[in-house]
């Protein structure tokens, strides 16, 4: 049968990058968007936002929703301190295994927990499962209509400290209209944008980056 667009970019990881170089992989992973096949990955232009917000944070304990490729995953790993892990929820079995060896052909494999299954599920068993009290960094990047519950979900599960910084992606496009009202007009956030474009073209799009209160 016909491989799938994520065995197609993991195949483009193998050939064009250089193992244990993750800076390679994201080049090649954002080679192949733009010379080949268009992916949902974050990209190489909101990418460098998420790096800056990532090194300013320079988290001890950070969450991603949504690997898709492990695009985010690898960029978000690179930046950690050593003895730092991520974890990240998928519940897609076929990307989580694409997300598994690209995380692992950039040499990061010790540095990321990828949990299958979905957030909804996930996110009440984190702390006794893994041991986390609260996360210093949260990317959000799966389905959009999962951004709010979700937020609201962190907070539930007492997940969030003061200054818990959560950074959600393509608030503009796709967009998350109830989420982005949510963290503007809550008083327990302080937002900013960071506009950009949608990855891999010239459509508007941004991030969006919530500071939690308390
Ligand atoms: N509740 C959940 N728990 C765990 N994993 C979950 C989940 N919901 C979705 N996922 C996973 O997260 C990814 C979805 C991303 C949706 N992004 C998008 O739909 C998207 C679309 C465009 N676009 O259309 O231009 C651009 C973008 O940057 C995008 O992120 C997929 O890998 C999916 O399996
Ligand atoms: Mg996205």
């Amino acid at each position: 049968t016909r491989s799938t667009r994520p065995q197609r970019m993991l195949k483009a990881v193998q050939k064009n990058a250089t193992k244990g170089n993750p800076e390679s992989v994201i080049s090649a992973i954002d080679y192949f968007c733009k010379n080949s096949e268009w992916a949902m990955n974050v990209g190489d232009e909101k990418g460098s936002i998420l790096d800056s917000v990532v090194t300013e944070v320079n988290p001890s304990t950070v969450l991603e929703l949504g690997t898709y490729c492990g695009y985010s995953t690898v960029r978000i790993a690179r930046l950690l301190s050593p003895g730092t892990k991520l974890i990240t929820l998928e519940f897609n079995p076929a990307y989580a295994a694409v997300a598994r060896q690209i995380i692992a052909y950039a040499g990061l494999q010790d540095k990321v927990t990828l949990v299958e299954g979905p957030s909804s599920e996930l996110i009440p068993q984190i702390k006794e499962r893994f041991g986390i009290t609260t996360f210093d960094f949260i990317f959000l990047d799966h389905w959009k209509d999962r951004y709010l519950p979700d937020i609201k979900l962190f907070e539930e599960c007492g997940l969030l400290r003061k200054g818990s910084v959560l950074l959600a992606d393509n608030v503009i496009c796709p967009g998350t209209p109830e989420y982005l009202e949510y963290v503007r007009n809550s008083p327990h956030y302080e937002s900013r944008y960071y506009p950009a474009h949608l990855e891999y073209t010239k459509v508007e799009d941004g991030l969006e980056k919530s500071v939690f209160l308390g």
